[in-house]
């Protein structure tokens, strides 16, 4: 990667911690505003290994956003630890160990979808030519191909959201942090999305960190799903997906599918009844 230059102690503890992409321990966040802390997270605890899929789930408000966010280096823990690949996340991030996609698209209004995916390419220092061929499969992924040279107000608000996701796929990184990237999309394109998503995290070996409020996507999609409380969040149960990696849609009929989903339903009912 062009401008990455580590020294050999790096290296080393980055071999070591090779296998845990994120590890998280007792972290909180409590933010101060004018009406007093707001405490968004509280003794959260993860490890998350190389090439999981891992969705968050809990209710509005509860602090996956900010979680992701802190993943992201965009927030800081006002407590507990947070590293990502053996680094903290302020190296990570300067290292540009992720891609994001965020809940609004959040495109550039004046580039055009093929000069807004490569806008991390160009941060990267990745050649032109390059650049031309990642857009193109990129944007092919999303569906997107034919629409290079439009501007992001002429396309629908799925086709920009499918535009943002095609620019943190472009940029390869091997951590994808996805703030819940389907949630505006209707039902069939988001079926899609999720298969293209299933089909690209299997083909690539990355590590996913996916939020969603629903339990079908959070299900469909991953390996583990985190079910966090609400506020402050916490991580209220962590349950394995015993469903194989390969996963057509009519999967999600199966009674083993459904038993998966009961088990994440029952487990958002009892952090709820937690605070009670
Ligand atoms: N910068 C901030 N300053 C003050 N409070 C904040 C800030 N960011 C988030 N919060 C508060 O922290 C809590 C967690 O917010 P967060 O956005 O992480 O929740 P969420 O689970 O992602 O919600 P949603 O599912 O609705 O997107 C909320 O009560 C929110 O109002």
């Amino acid at each position: 990667m062009p401008g990455l230059t580590l020294t050999l102690e790096e290296r080393a503890s980055l071999k070591l911690a090779q296998e845990t992409v994120v590890e998280a321990k007792a972290l909180g966040l409590t933010f101060h505003t004018a009406d007093g802390p707001v405490q968004a997270l509280s003794g959260v605890d993860l490890t998350i290994g190389k090439g999981e899929f891992v969705s968050f789930i809990g209710p509005s408000g509860c602090g996956k956003t900010t979680l992701l966010r802190v993943i992201a280096d965009l927030e800081k823990p006002t407590s507990g630890t947070i590293s990502i690949n053996g680094m903290s996340a302020e190296q990570a991030r300067e290292r540009r160990a992720y891609g994001y996609v965020f809940q609004a698209s959040a495109l550039l209004p004046w580039r055009t979808i093929e000069r807004n995916v490569a806008l991390p390419l160009e941060v990267m220092g990745v050649a032109r030519a390059e650049q031309g061929e990642r857009i193109r499969r990129t944007l092919e992924l999303v569906n997107l191909s034919g629409f290079e040279k439009k501007y992001p107000w002429q396309l629908s608000g799925g086709m920009q959201q499918r535009a943002s996701i095609a620019r943190a796929l472009a940029f390869d990184a091997d951590l994808l942090l996805m703030d819940e990237p389907f949630g505006a999309l209707d039902e069939i394109v988001r079926d899609h999305l999720n298969e293209q998503l299933l089909k690209l995290w299997a083909r690539t070996d990355k590590t996913i960190c996916f939020v969603t409020h629903s339990i079908p996507e959070a299900v469909y999609l991953s390996t583990r799903i985190v079910v966090m409380s609400p506020r402050p969040g916490r991580v209220t149960d962590v349950i394995e997906s015993t469903l194989p990696r390969e996963r057509p849609l009519d999967i999600r009929e199966t009674p083993e599918f459904l038993a998966i989903a009961a088990r994440v339903r029952d487990g958002l009912r009892a952090g709820h009844s937690y605070e009670d």
